[in-house]
């Protein structure tokens, strides 16, 4: 698709709500090109999450990781008001759960941040309103965060009684440390984007109108640079500050070798020569 067209599409997608026939499990799922847009999508609940969202989460996004080609993923929620308020606090139990039911539950929400974070592309949380609880969890499982400064963020699950596990806030902690997390949760503050954008959680913040604009920006820099390169900078970026697996070094080492040996090297090369800019394949390979 020529870069205008697609630059169009994305716009008009990212500024309209999915229409209901796209919304499966109060999740939509729209692509444009080579571009997922997932639209969490009950804004009369502020688009809180229920279990079989969190499921459905897990779905789209275990799908959208074996989608070969895919270059970025844009994360936002439907609606004027959040990104997400946290998991369906109405669907929350008022009697006894048990220990298997409780379990499933937790794990349910830990699988589908996980499947976020899994997915090999970059996944960008578009955030223009709420995100709180796991919809902050969710927006720090995503790669980049970029907010309008009309958003706002914060764990305030002590006024639930409800505990996180390790998954949900492990990404949370990466971010912005474990001293600024148990503030956010001790506190149980919901702050401004402009803090949140101090403490870590939000790497760029924009005026409310221009954040569908800066997102397609930043997804179009994305789409301009060498497939194989942004995979490897998400793999070492998500390896950076923990102990290098033997796992971590044979994915590294193949991406070399991919990299050295494939097509996107030797057409950045040729475009720097000839000075102009390079047009890749999609997947690094001759
Ligand atoms: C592992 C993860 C665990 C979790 O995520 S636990 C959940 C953590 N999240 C929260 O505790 C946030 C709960 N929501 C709120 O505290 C407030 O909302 C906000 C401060 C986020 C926003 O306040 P305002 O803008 O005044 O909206 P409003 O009138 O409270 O909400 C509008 C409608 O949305 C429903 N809603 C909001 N959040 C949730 C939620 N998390 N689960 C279910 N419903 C929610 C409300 O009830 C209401 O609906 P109606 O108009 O029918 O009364």
């Amino acid at each position: 698709m020529p870069l205008s067209a697609f630059t169009d599409e994305l716009g008009r997608v990212l500024r309209t709500d999915p229409t209901a026939d796209l919304v499966v499990d109060r999740v939509a799922v729209q692509t444009v090109d080579d571009v997922a847009v997932v639209t969490l999508s009950k804004p009369e609940a502020r688009n809180a999450l229920s279990l079989a969202s969190w499921r459905r989460l897990h779905t789209v996004f275990e799908q959208l990781r074996g989608h070969a080609g895919l270059r970025a993923v844009v994360v936002r929620g439907a609606g004027p008001d959040a990104l997400a308020a946290g998991a369906d606090i109405k669907e929350f139990p008022q009697t006894r759960l048990g220990a298997a039911a409780a379990t499933d539950y937790n794990e349910s929400i830990a699988r589908a941040l996980r499947a976020v974070s899994a997915v090999p592309a970059p996944v960008i949380a578009s955030i223009h309103g709420l995100a709180v609880g796991g919809g902050c969890e969710l927006a720090a499982a995503c790669d980049v965060r970029i907010a309008s400064t009309a958003a706002r963020f914060g764990i305030p699950i002590g006024k639930l009684g409800v505990t996180l596990g390790y998954t949900e806030t492990s990404a949370v902690a990466r971010l912005i440390g474990p001293a600024e997390l148990k503030y956010l949760l001790f506190s149980g503050e919901i702050v401004p984007a402009a803090e949140a954008h101090r403490i870590g959680l939000v790497q760029r913040l924009t005026e409310p109108g221009e954040l569908t604009d800066t997102v397609i920006a930043f997804v179009e820099r994305i789409r301009a640079q060498a497939p194989v390169t942004i995979r490897a900078a998400k793999l070492v970026s998500d390896m950076a500050g923990r102990p290098l697996t033997d796992i971590d070094a044979d994915l590294l080492s193949r991406l070399h070798v991919e990299a050295y040996d494939g097509a996107d090297l030797r057409e950045g090369v040729a475009a720097f020569s000839e000075r102009r800019s390079p047009v890749f394949g999609t997947k690094g390979e001759d």
